[in-house]
């Protein structure tokens, strides 16, 4: 007989007894929609869950449970695999906290990033999947060497194509604008078309050749011009014994697809994979593309039955944000809820506890909203779908677990502001959290923003006004980590040249920033490199200040001549004062920059490294169970973009206008010449039309389409960042605003987002004094 848990209950020993129990307790803990995941016995499963459902919580007592009724262990094993490295530790966590109160062994499962398992089963068969373990990993944008030299080798090779994009919608011939053009295409247009299309394709599995079968109907060939860029691309990988993320998966692909024709008998490395892996559970499954999907169905397929797989697929299809910079379309997720939904094997996690009714109402009316006025592109012939799967978010039950589940809302629970402007808005938003943190200094609080140049701006303006009184944490700047890889560029070029005064002012300056010496004038220490740094006794004496700086830069120097150079950038982070996780991030820069030089000389070490500083997005080591990011009594400054997973009792979003949500595609005026779109969208919108089988679009049609799916996931980031609130939500949209936010002084009137007035009208109590130009103003 089974229990709920799913384990025998008749004559068992004391000690199963209570695991019983303690399963049986672990189960109860859970709210509805959760248990349905605690339940699952084999077979497909689609979980699509509300923000605030508790995905991970649920996911991580359904692994546990599933551990324990099917007696994993390390050669027969659950696999959990999540978006992130940072989600990766915080599953981890949990999932082994069940097991030691279940008192079971830890090795019935393992949790990998997707790019992470792959990379562990492309190495496990190096001859199969292609890859080098020796390889190094890139992340290149479009200033990047391979791409810069791709498109080089294409314009040698493809003069005809060429001739034709300069020639764009009409050239007179005149030679100032033919040298214009040449440069516009070489430098950006190609370049970003390039960057976009090797992406969208490989990521969904196409090939250069794949993309040649198919002609749209555009008269320059785009998707001929991708291919070829593509194909020049690959070959420069191989040849320079690079690899980048996709190329992870096709690896391991390779390897799960490898048939074994020639000798039957002996198993595949599928087989073997297959019977390692019990079973695959998977998190933010709305962000999957549909090539990594695929490696996920093949492990946790049957041996010998490829359609029966223990497959469970946890995501939100609403917060689905990723999907115009990769091509994680949603509809894949929604497709496979909606196949599992035919099967009778979908479940709803449609309760959330996280939020006060009020900010849950509010949420709710904006995806019902924006649904119902963007549901389609006009004219578009197209399928397509509306931004947002139709699905409530509902509070849950008296009787839940979840301590203080729909919280009580601060003051009305949802606020709509109108600031004068957007430095007035700052000063409301400071003011504000000042006073709520001084009636309960326990409380969070985080200003949500759409880009890290409003990110810069709102920290700025906080620490002016309110400097002494409250701690502001700009997560922008402290956590992308991008200002490791340029630190370190600087300190390495001052130990290579120091005699060299624009190095040494260099150094400094990252030195001062560091707070590691006083700010002085630096432009007086480095007129003269030698003096400052060996001082004769005839030179004049220097003041402290000057010899603080001295010392530090003289012990950089001393360090150069004394440690191997492989221990140099960690030295010179462990100088810098470097915190835990960015000593690892510097750690990992110095690998990656060893693996390319074979340690030859520092030359080489400078040249590998100036090459990641100006073209590359360096990905850093993320911190693991980080609390940083919701310290009580502090306001937490972040994009829409991080904060997903994350949640404040007080969520601020200023600077909420049409002109940035949704915003609209854009054509540099530069690049006017080709037409009124650019190659590198219309590209993107032919791929997917490939991927998910449609006809081809035109140039037209192809822009309209990416101008559509830009708007919806725009409107989803808005949704997430909504949900993100507990107890308030305080929205503003402010009557004049900056154009361009590199220039947040220059501000003019703006039009609110749309949704704005809508909420206005829906709950009128909610909008909070002051004068609303933006509904009489003209635009
Ligand atoms: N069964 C439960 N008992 C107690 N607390 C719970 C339970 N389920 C979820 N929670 C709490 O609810 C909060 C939200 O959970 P979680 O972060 O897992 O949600 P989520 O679905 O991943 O949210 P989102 O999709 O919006 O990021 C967390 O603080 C979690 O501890």
């Amino acid at each position: 007989m089974f229990t709920d848990t799913g384990l025998t209950s008749d004559a068992q020993p004391a000690g199963s007894i209570q695991r019983n129990d303690r399963l049986r307790s672990l189960r109860s803990s859970l709210r509805p929609g959760q248990q349905e995941i605690a339940d699952w016995q084999g077979g497909r499963l689609a979980v699509s869950a509300v923000p605030g459902a508790g995905k991970s919580t649920g996911m991580a007592v359904a692994a546990a449970l599933a551990i324990a009724r099917h007696q994993l262990h390390s050669r027969h094993q659950l696999i959990v695999v999540t978006f992130t490295r940072s989600a990766a530790a915080n599953i981890k966590a949990k999932i082994r906290n069940h097991l030691k109160e279940l008192a079971l062994p830890q090795g019935g499962f393992v949790v990998h990033t997707l790019h992470g398992l792959a990379w562990a089963i492309a190495r496990s068969y190096p001859e199969l999947s292609g890859l080098n373990p020796d390889a190094v990993l890139v992340t290149p944008n479009q200033g990047h060497r391979l791409i810069r030299t791709s498109v080089e080798q294409w314009l040698g090779t493809n003069p005809t194509m060429y001739q034709r994009l300069l020639e764009g919608k009409q050239f007179d011939g005149e030679e100032t604008e033919r040298l214009r053009r040449q440069s516009v295409l070489r430098t950006e247009v190609l370049p970003d078309l390039a960057a976009t299309v090797i992406r969208e394709a490989k990521s969904s599995g196409l090939m250069p050749q794949d993309l040649r079968k198919h002609t749209a109907n555009d008269e320059y060939s785009i998707l001929a011009i991708a291919a070829g860029l593509y194909e020049q691309y690959q070959g420069q990988l191989k040849a320079r014994n690079l690899i980048d993320y996709d190329e992870m998966i096709l690896g391991a692909l390779r390897v799960l697809e490898y048939a074994n024709d020639r000798d039957s008998l002996h198993e595949t490395p599928k087989n073997r994979w297959q019977a390692q892996v019990f079973a695959v559970f998977e998190d933010e499954a709305q962000d999957s593309s549909p090539l990594q999907t695929k490696l996920l169905e093949i492990l946790s397929a049957d041996p010998t039955d490829a359609s029966a797989q223990n497959l469970v697929r946890v995501g939100d299809p609403n917060q689905a944000i990723n999907s115009t910079f990769t091509p994680a379309d949603p509809v894949f997720f929604r497709n496979f809820c909606q196949t599992c939904a035919a099967e009778d094997r979908l479940a709803e996690m449609n309760q959330a506890g996280r939020s006060s009714t009020a900010i849950i109402n509010a949420a709710n009316f904006v995806l019902t909203w924006i649904n119902r006025n963007y549901g389609k592109p006009s004219d578009s012939t197209t399928p397509t779908e509306a931004p947002f799967r139709p699905q409530a978010i509902h509070p849950v039950a008296t009787n839940d677990p979840q301590k203080n589940a729909n919280p009580a809302p601060e003051g009305l629970g949802l606020e709509l502001h109108t600031p004068d402007d957007v430095y007035q808005t700052v000063e409301m938003i400071g003011q504000r959290a000042i006073a709520l943190f001084h009636h309960d200094p326990n409380t969070t609080a985080a200003v949500l923003v759409r880009t890290n140049e409003q990110g810069r701006f709102v920290a700025r303006e906080l620490s002016r006004w309110y400097d002494e009184k409250v701690n502001v944490f700009e997560v922008g700047q402290r956590d992308r980590q991008s200002h490791i890889p340029g630190e370190i560029l600087s300190l390495l070029q001052f130990l290579d040249r120091p005699h060299s005064p624009d190095y040494l002012k260099a150094a400094l300056s990252v030195l001062v920033g560091r707070r590691l010496i006083p700010n002085q004038d630096l432009n007086a220490l480095v007129l003269f490199p030698e003096q400052f740094l060996y001082p004769s006794p005839l030179d004049p004496p220097q003041a402290a200040t000057v010899q603080q700086s001295s010392r530090y830069c003289t012990n950089l120097l001393r360090a150069r001549l004394e440690l191997p150079l492989y221990q140099l950038i960690p030295f010179l982070a462990y100088t810098l004062d470097y915190d835990q996780t960015e000593l690892a991030t510097a750690d990992k820069l110095s690998e990656r920059i060893m693996q390319q030089t074979q340690q030859s000389s520092l030359g080489a070490m400078l040249e590998v490294l100036t090459e990641i500083v100006n073209s590359e997005r360096f990905e850093p080591v993320e911190a693991e169970d980080d609390d940083r990011y919701s310290r009580p009594a502090q306001i937490t400054v972040i994009t829409m973009h991080k904060a997903k997973g994350l949640d404040w009792d007080y969520v601020f979003l200023p600077f909420l206008h049409e002109n940035m949500i949704p915003g609209s595609l854009y054509v540099p005026p530069l690049m006017q010449f080709l037409g009124d779109f650019t190659l590198s969208e219309v590209a993107r919108s032919q791929i997917r039309a490939i991927v998910h089988d449609y006809a081809l679009p035109d140039t037209e049609e192809a822009w309209e389409r990416a101008g559509y799916l830009k708007t919806a996931e725009e409107f989803r980031l808005l949704y997430v960042a909504m949900t993100r609130a507990k107890r308030l939500l305080w929205m503003s949209a402010a009557n004049q605003a900056p154009f361009s936010w590199n220039k947040p002084e220059n501000i003019d009137a703006r039009k609110p987002c749309p949704v704005i007035p809508a909420l206005k009208e829906r709950f009128p109590l909610s909008v909070i004094g002051g004068s609303d130009e933006n509904d009489n103003v003209e635009f």
